[in-house]
């Protein structure tokens, strides 16, 4: 039994040191990214069997990329695409205190992922999987990349497992109202929506509280639940009719990046393990504050870590 198949594109990720700017940096930091392969690792890292499915160059840079995610635990099915010029997608990541901020820039159009399609995928795999996970960034990434995800969607949802959906929007991919018609079309193969209340107002035009949201959006669409994050505000689950709400665990804040996709991968890691949704709040939370703590997008945390930060952890429960 497969607990969490994910798929997506994961990039390689450069980043001057702390401090310097990428029109001087002499060096890079070097990591692997993607928002579904990061949830993968997390999934994996709280003990579950992990999948994460895409298409890579057959390349040097493909290979890091899969030698990466396994050394993590993760089992990965891979298109491999031959072509000469196929491309890995890179993004540079400048971090930035206040005022200046962090930025990222993509270097990642036409990459070996923009071509996939559901044949070259080993989907067999999503035959005994408990969940399917992936996000609304992949299908911002060609027509090819969103028809592949909407007909793997599907195939997870036909076979039985549950799947969610972070919709993670991307401004420098693509406009709301291109999200907004892209993603509210895949909704139907969706059970559990991940969605940053800021995303929530701005793509699918959803204004008010966040249970108000969270409400319309289970009505509008069917979904079993939805996860809405609000940043420093913490979380709010409603599933089954109930609203559970969760604080954030107050975290140093080291590397932001990937904190959205530890949450979820705490909270899937919660509830593939039988637990409820009010302990896969905790877990998300308690993992997304660990992740902020450690450099590069994955969250290599331990359950024990996660069940501190939940027992001990400074922003307390909230049922
Ligand atoms: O930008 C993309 O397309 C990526 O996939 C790179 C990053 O790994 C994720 O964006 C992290 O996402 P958060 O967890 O929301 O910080």
């Amino acid at each position: 039994m497969t607990d969490l198949v994910t798929f997506g594109e994961t990039m390689l990720r450069l980043s001057p040191p702390q401090g310097t700017r990428l029109e001087t940096t002499a060096e890079f930091d070097v990591r692997v990214g993607g928002a579904e392969s990061n949830v993968a690792v997390a999934g994996a890292s709280l003990g579950l069997d992990s999948v994460w499915l895409s298409k890579l160059p057959r390349s040097p840079l493909g290979r890091r990329v899969v030698s990466e995610l396994r050394a993590h635990g993760v089992r990965t099915g891979v298109a491999w695409d031959d072509g000469d010029d196929a491309r890995l997608g890179t993004y540079y990541l400048e971090h930035g205190g206040e005022p200046r901020g962090t930025n990222v820039i993509y270097d990642r159009a036409d990459s070996a992922v923009t071509t996939v399609s559901t044949e070259e995928l080993p989907l067999g795999v999503l035959d005994d999987a408990t969940a399917f996970h992936t996000t609304g960034i992949t299908p911002a990434l060609s027509d090819a990349a969103a028809e592949t995800t909407r007909a793997v969607l599907e195939r997870a949802s036909a076979a039985g497992a549950t799947t969610s959906f972070d919709l993670n929007y991307r401004s420098k991919l693509w406009s709301h109202a291109e999200a907004r018609e892209t993603l509210t079309a895949l909704f139907d193969h969706v059970d559990a929506l991940f969605v940053a209340k800021r995303d929530a107002e701005a793509v699918l035009e959803r204004e008010g509280e966040a249970v108000e949201v969270a409400h319309g959006l289970a009505t509008d669409f069917g979904f079993e639940t939805v996860v809405i994050t609000r940043g420093d505000r913490g979380a709010l689950a409603l599933h089954g009719g109930e609203v559970f709400e969760q604080p954030v665990y107050e975290a140093d804040t080291l590397d932001a990046i990937g904190t959205g996709d530890a949450f979820v991968g705490g909270f899937l890691a919660k509830r593939c393990a039988g637990g409820d949704v009010d302990a896969a709040l905790e877990w998300g939370a308690a993992t997304a504050s660990l992740k902020r703590t450690i450099s590069g997008d994955l969250a290599v945390v331990t359950p024990t870590e996660v069940e501190r930060v939940v027992a001990e952890g400074e922003g307390g429960i909230s049922r």
